[in-house]
């Protein structure tokens, strides 16, 4: 097994382990995306724009009614004139081909592109209208109610730039553009493996004495959040032959392989091990946090092998920490988005130990609250858990109101 070089000073006394912040300097080194594909509007949803979207026209790309009502001319309306011959109707989807002239009036409705000669729109309440005769009684409106070409943005501008998430709004904005296609990063595919002779699906574990396999869906689910592509999850037996193969077939498709389990010292700990008859290369084993220690980072080729700790809690601490930002830059986005730390203050106190910590937390309307008997194997502190609290090694007992440094989990 080779290692990627790391710089003495970059650990610390404890097992030799890797500071956290030297391990995502490492991450965010490896993780570069993965290239760029042209996608359908509809399916580009949730991925990152590899190039900038620019609009292909002016928005509005002609004049526009702003509200429902009349079609008139300013200039009637400066002259005095209060009474106009309506003339016919425009809709936003069949407009009035004529054009309006003096003393005339469209009947119009919001969106409907302004018929030639009229430039402004009188509100259907502000105006009598019978027998295709129009009158205005009320004083005339300050405000036109037109949306004029090109008032959102000109034909040429960028709208979206490169790097930006095709959340619900940019779909928007895209498609406002009269994009069809959009140049985005690939999206990571990954896969996950959990190790364990123990392990059964969720649902057979009290008939046969295993443990539910609480792992692998959950994992896939973090991945889809930060804009992966899951393609499945197996469980392999503590066998070192079996977790060879089952990672060769892994990577047939998958870019990323997440292995949870079998990353301790333990008789049957293979993760790494039976890796390296694949060529893996160690980028970092063991980071000196808790929970999560055993936490490794590798290449095989051009694919990356993430491994989790097996106790739930600490794996789900370490996914969020280095799985949500490994994805994030493989698509194109760089880590940060997945590592937006936040001070909030604590609402009650909290002891630091002496390995930097990472703690199931809850956010309040008044601050963070750290949960109470943290355990790196519980699991039902999950459900209440939506937030992590980074407490550095040695900074004793913190106050309530201390901010601290917090995570969205
Ligand atoms: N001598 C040492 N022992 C241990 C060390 C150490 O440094 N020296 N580290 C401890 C720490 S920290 C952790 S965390 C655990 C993690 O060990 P592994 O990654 O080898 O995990 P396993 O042994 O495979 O399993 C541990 C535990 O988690 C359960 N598990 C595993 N996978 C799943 C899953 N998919 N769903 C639910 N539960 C799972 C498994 O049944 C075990 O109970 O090692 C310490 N030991
Ligand atoms: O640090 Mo382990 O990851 O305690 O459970």
């Amino acid at each position: 097994m080779k290692h990627v070089r790391v710089a003495a000073e970059e650990r610390v006394p404890c097992g030799a382990s890797l500071r956290f912040d030297a391990a995502q300097a490492i991450l965010a080194a490896i993780a570069r995306p993965l290239g760029t594909e042209s996608v359908p509007l509809g399916k580009a949803g949730r991925r990152v724009l590899a190039e900038p979207v620019c609009a292909a026209m002016d928005i509005p790309a002609r004049d526009l009614a702003a509200m429902d009502g009349f079609a008139v001319r300013e200039a009637d309306l400066a002259a005095g004139q209060r009474r106009f011959v309506v003339r016919g109707a425009a809709y936003p989807g069949a407009p009035f081909h004529g054009t309006v002239g003096p003393g005339e009036a469209v009947r119009i409705m919001t969106g409907a592109p302004m018929p030639a000669g009229a430039d402004r729109v009188l509100m259907r309440e502000l105006v009598a209208a019978a027998d295709g005769v129009l009158t205005l009684d009320a004083p005339v409106p300050a405000k036109p109610h037109v949306r004029l070409r090109g008032s959102d943005t000109a034909v040429g501008t960028v709208v979206l730039p490169a790097g930006r998430l095709l959340d619900p709004r940019a779909l928007v904005v895209a498609a406002a553009a009269d994009t069809a296609m959009l140049t985005v990063w690939r999206a990571p595919r990954v896969r996950v493996i959990a190790t364990g002779d123990e392990l059964v699906p969720a649902g057979e574990a009290r008939a046969n004495g295993g443990v539910p396999d609480s792992l692998s869906e959950s994992v896939l689910l973090m991945a889809r959040q930060w804009g992966a592509k899951p393609l499945g999850a197996v469980r392999v037996r503590d066998d070192a032959a079996l977790l060879t193969t089952a990672t060769e077939a892994a990577l047939e498709d998958a870019d990323v392989l997440v292995l949870c389990g079998g990353a301790s010292r333990g008789d049957r700990d293979f993760a790494k091990a039976a890796l390296v008859p694949l060529g893996l290369e160690l980028a970092f084993a063991d980071v000196a946090i808790k929970p999560g220690k055993p936490v490794w980072l590798g290449r095989i080729g051009a694919k990356l092998v993430l491994g989790l700790p097996g106790n739930p809690t600490a794996a789900m601490t370490v996914a969020r920490l280095f799985l949500a930002p490994l994805l994030t830059a493989l698509g194109g986005r760089g880590a940060a988005p997945a590592l937006r730390w936040e001070r909030v203050p604590l609402v009650e106190d909290v002891s630091a130990g002496d390995r930097e910590a990472f703690l199931c937390a809850e956010r309040l309307e008044e601050g963070v609250r750290v949960l109470a008997r943290q355990s790196a194997s519980a699991q039902c502190m999950l459900a209440q858990a939506d937030a992590l609290v980074r407490l550095p090694a040695g900074t004793g007992t913190l106050s309530a109101g201390t901010p601290v440094e917090t995570l969205r989990f």
